[in-house]
């Protein structure tokens, strides 16, 4: 910094020189008649730009010193992140490493390097032109320095807004982006399942964001170039404005020209250069070295790996419900109120009550399916809220009642929520679910399905199988076994729950409560949670609902 800054303060005289000689060129030259006193003045100016050289020169070789610790430390933390994210999530890719680690780590270095650049010569050259116009005559700076200020004062204060600005052009941007590709991917969802009008609803929020957020940015460009004109180009006018005071005051004509010639020739391009670089490679320095130092997020347990072994201990909470609220409408009479649940990890919950009292809503709640209007849901410690669509994938798979099967092998259906699973997974989720005659009947694992052709429990036993299949460690299951014969319903619910991970069932008869660890009755807007022992002791309800499906089975 000493080096560059003794450098850089070649370039201060460098600039005094500049306006001083030809100050002196015409008072003590051209206009007193003696011409080659005036050119002798102007070589002196002449050689001040000639010496500019080595100081440019001097000034590059200082600046790696500055800008290649910033490169190599941003290097070494893009590298721990990508191993990080590698080794936390089991194998998992951070697909953005390699831009991080090249051109997101040289934008930041080169536009760090600008911005040293240029704010470091609009400083010295600053300091050049005002001691040169002050031993000019101390009225110029009367002239010249309230514009400065105020244009400077103001680009100062538009810079925070403009890099938020800038911030919030490219977060739409890349959603914009992130909307297109989701819909490419997931047209054929899409359209089965009726969801055009939702999907174009959302893509054009994404579009309108993206449209007011570059109009945002033009008002701040707008902004930018106002105070560009107030402290370059406003002293000028006001120097030729205020001559015949300066004038009348005694400052000499050769002191005027020299005055116009600082403004101009020195402080308008540094002024400019600097407040252009400030804008640009200033707005994207912000934005680059936010994304590269973003804190790295909690890996979510067992993301987009096979299921491993059941977690216990200090592990996260898989599921969290505090203070929830859910409401379908406003003034609507609440489905969920201040509802507290909290599932540990390996647990294996049943969720029952009354038909219309919230079950589903609950699920959804707990998928980050639908946003509640108080509360806060948690996933593996994750707030569901802040979790990307890919890392709630990651995380949990809701099977509804209705199951979705399409054309295609049954085997790719089954690793439709893991296409990476091999044949002995795909295997062993046959076994444990009982698939086998079904995977008889259709002719095979490889062999094209035709859903029409399926019962209702076969397309059950498939989505139960895709989700027995899935990485996702917590499975919710609303009535997804309703249309299956009671035995195939506890092959099933038993295949799924000693699966490593958490299993969460919305009960369809009273055998999947009872073998659950725990029970959760939701009795209007109040609910009651624990073992089925417990519950027939303290709750009616919850005895109401087993003395019926007894009458039912019975
Ligand atoms: N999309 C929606 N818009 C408006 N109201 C809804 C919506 N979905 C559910 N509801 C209402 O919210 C309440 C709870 O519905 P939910 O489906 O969660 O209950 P449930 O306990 O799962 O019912 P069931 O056992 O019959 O499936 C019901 O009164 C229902 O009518």
């Amino acid at each position: 910094m000493a080096k560059l800054a003794a450098w850089s303060a070649a370039e201060s005289a460098q600039t005094f020189l500049g306006g001083f000689c030809v100050a002196r060129s015409l008072d003590d030259g051209f206009l007193r008649g003696a011409p080659s006193t005036g050119l002798l003045w102007l070589a002196g100016a002449a050689v001040a730009i000639l010496l500019g050289a080595p100081v440019v020169r001097g000034v590059f070789a200082q600046l790696p010193h500055l800008t290649e610790p910033l490169r190599d430390q941003l290097v070494r933390g893009s590298v721990v992140r990508a191993l990080r994210t590698a080794t936390s999530t089991g194998g998992g890719v951070d697909a953005t490493a390699v831009s991080r680690l090249t051109s997101q780590t040289e934008i930041a270095r080169d536009s760090f390097a600008g911005l040293v650049l240029a704010t470091r010569s609009f400083v010295f050259v600053a300091v050049g032109a005002l001691v040169g116009l002050l031993s000019l005559a101390p009225q110029f700076l009367l002239v010249v320095l309230p514009p400065l200020v105020l244009g400077l004062a103001l680009f100062t204060a538009s810079l925070r807004p403009m890099a938020r600005a800038q911030h919030r052009y490219l977060d739409a941007d890349e959603a914009v982006g992130r909307r297109a590709e989701i819909t490419r991917t997931a047209l054929r969802d899409t359209v089965a399942c009726g969801a055009q009008e939702a999907t174009a609803a959302q893509n054009r929020r994404a579009v309108d964001e993206a449209a007011a957020a570059q109009r945002a940015l033009a008002r701040w460009a707008s902004v930018r170039t106002f105070s560009v004109a107030t402290a370059g180009q406003l002293p000028v006018l006001l120097l030729l404005a205020a001559a015949p005071w300066l004038l009348r005051q005694g400052v000499t004509a050769g002191a005027v020209v020299g005055a116009l010639t600082y403004v101009l020739q020195s402080l308008l391009p540094a002024l400019h250069t600097m407040m252009t670089v400030l804008g640009a490679a200033g707005a994207r320095l912000f934005v680059v070295l936010d994304r590269l130092t973003q804190p790295l997020p909690p890996a979510p347990p067992l993301a987009a790996a096979p299921p491993g072994p059941r977690r216990t201990g200090r592990a996260a909470t898989a599921l969290e419900l505090r203070h929830v609220h859910t409401a379908y409408g406003p003034g609507a009479r609440p489905v969920l109120d201040a509802l507290e649940l909290t599932v540990e990890q390996g647990e294996h919950i049943a969720v029952v009550g009354p038909s219309g009292i919230g079950k589903s809503t609950l699920l959804h709640v707990a998928a980050g399916m639908l946003t509640p209007d108080r509360g806060d849901v948690r996933l593996f410690g994750r707030a569901v809220a802040a979790c990307p669509p890919s890392e709630l994938t990651a995380l949990r798979v809701l099977v509804p009642q209705e199951a979705y099967v399409f054309t295609g092998t049954l085997r790719d259906n089954l690793r439709y929520l893991w296409p990476g699973a091999d044949r002995s997974a795909v295997d062993r989720t046959v076994g444990a679910l009982a698939l086998e005659p079904l995977v008889d009947r259709v002719g095979g694992l490889d062999r094209t399905l035709a859903p029409d052709a399926l019962s209702l429990g076969e397309r059950q036993l498939i989505a139960l199988g895709r989700a027995h299949l899935a990485p996702a460690p917590l499975l919710l299951l609303d009535e997804a076994t309703c249309h299956l014969d009671p035995v195939a319903e506890a092959t099933a619910e038993r295949a799924l729950s000693a699966r490593p991970g958490t299993l969460v069932v919305v009960a369809h008869r009273l055998s999947s409560a009872l073998r659950a660890d725990r029970v959760l009755v939701l009795d209007g807007t109040r609910a009651h949670y624990g073992t089925h022992d417990e519950l027939l002791a303290r709750s009616a309800l919850y005895r109401d609902l087993v003395g019926h499906w007894s009458q039912v089975q019975g």
